[in-house]
């Protein structure tokens, strides 16, 4: 691609990590992933959570009765794993094709995680069965340690879990969801071809300055949390070298917004509504342009095994202003960049 294009054509993108939620919710954010992305893989955080291929079905159910008739979008996914989850529920899930991949929470690290699992023994025979399958394990890689620092934790869950766990399962298909760290980036770009990693939008734009200097930023507030810069300089240095097996995972989490704006606020930031763009302005303040396409809809598909999507979606260089806020019933969503104004608007 040229230094000024005007306008960026790409295949067709995925998301590789999103919340949907469900109910009204559902049926206010999903058209803002599914406009953009043909597939996209759904967490299974709700309360309670997705841990049966009965729940998978039923909530793919209503996720596909969500989705505007306009929309060619397929919902990938997930189930949560909990220390008592048997491996042939799994199985039959993943080879039903329901499930794509099964999500590891460590109990207590974020949002509706506290069925989560507690130690990795305990969830051992799950991982050796999803070794064999083939069947990916996406990690939120953080340690919940009380005495742990919340600034420390993705690093602290590299050396004592992820480390050991790829060691006792060296074929496991694995991706680090969300990284936030140079650690994780080091970690990240060392890595045999079994790992992958997905990274957001607001953690290439943002440090933790950003959420904090003059003010708190509560509708930058996710986890894992901002980081200092240099992290953020290391995920921008990791995308802008065109990793094979770093993709787009926009981690979109919508959170009402008086329950963000609040003395204890929620985590996550709802940024399905600029994702694309976002990503867009990151890779050309860096210069890397020519992978942007790849990190968008080639790397995630490949890693997982999956076809690219046919056709193709197009960004213009066209300012526009994110609006300020979404209405959901009476309340209201706070998208990510909010009353901002953006250079790459989506064709
Ligand atoms: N990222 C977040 O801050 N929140 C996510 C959970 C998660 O992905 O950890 C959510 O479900 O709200
Ligand atoms: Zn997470
Ligand atoms: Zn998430």
């Amino acid at each position: 691609m040229t230094a000024q294009p005007q306008q960026l054509t790409l295949r067709r993108p995925d998301d590789w990590h999103i919340h949907l939620r469900d109910d009204e919710m559902l049926n206010t954010v999903l058209p803002y992933t599914s406009a953009v992305n043909g597939r996209a893989i759904v967490m299974p955080n709700l309360v309670p959570p997705v841990t049966s291929v009965a729940a998978g079905e039923a909530y793919r159910d209503r996720i596909l009765a969500a989705l505007p008739a306009e929309h060619a979008f397929t919902p990938l996914m997930t189930c949560y794993l909990t220390d008592s989850l048997d491996p042939d529920e799994l199985e039959r899930g993943f080879t039903s094709g329901l499930f794509t991949a099964a999500k590891l929470y460590p109990a207590h690290a974020t949002t509706n995680s506290s069925h989560g699992v507690t130690d990795i023994a305990s969830i051992a025979r799950v991982l050796e069965r999803m070794q064999k399958l083939g069947m990916p394990l996406l990690i939120h890689g953080e340690v919940t340690d009380a005495h742990v620092d919340i600034f420390d934790r993705e690093a602290r869950f590299i050396e004592t879990v992820m480390v050991p766990l790829r060691s006792q399962f060296p074929a496991l298909k694995v991706v680090m969801e969300h990284i936030t760290t140079q650690d994780a980036a080091e970690y990240v770009a060392a890595a045999d071809e079994t790992l992958g990693a997905t990274i957001t939008p607001q953690h290439l734009m943002f440090n933790r300055n950003h959420m904090l200097v003059g003010g708190i930023r509560p509708h930058l507030y996710c986890l894992p949390i901002l980081k200092r810069n240099v992290h953020q300089e290391a995920l921008r240095k990791l995308v802008a070298s065109g990793h094979p097996r770093v993709f787009l995972g926009t981690d979109t989490a919508p959170h009402l917004r008086h329950l963000k704006e609040a003395s204890c606020g929620c985590a996550g930031v709802f940024n399905a509504p600029v994702s694309l763009p976002a990503y867009a302005t990151v890779f050309e303040e860096l210069n890397a342009l020519e992978h942007f396409e790849a990190f968008c809809s080639e790397n995630g598909p490949r890693f997982y095994g999956l076809p690219l999507n046919e056709g193709t979606i197009t960004l213009v260089r066209e300012s526009w202003q994110v609006p300020e806020s979404i209405a959901l019933g009476s309340h209201s969503l706070v998208p990510f960049l909010a009353g901002e104004t953006l250079n790459w608007r989506i064709a």
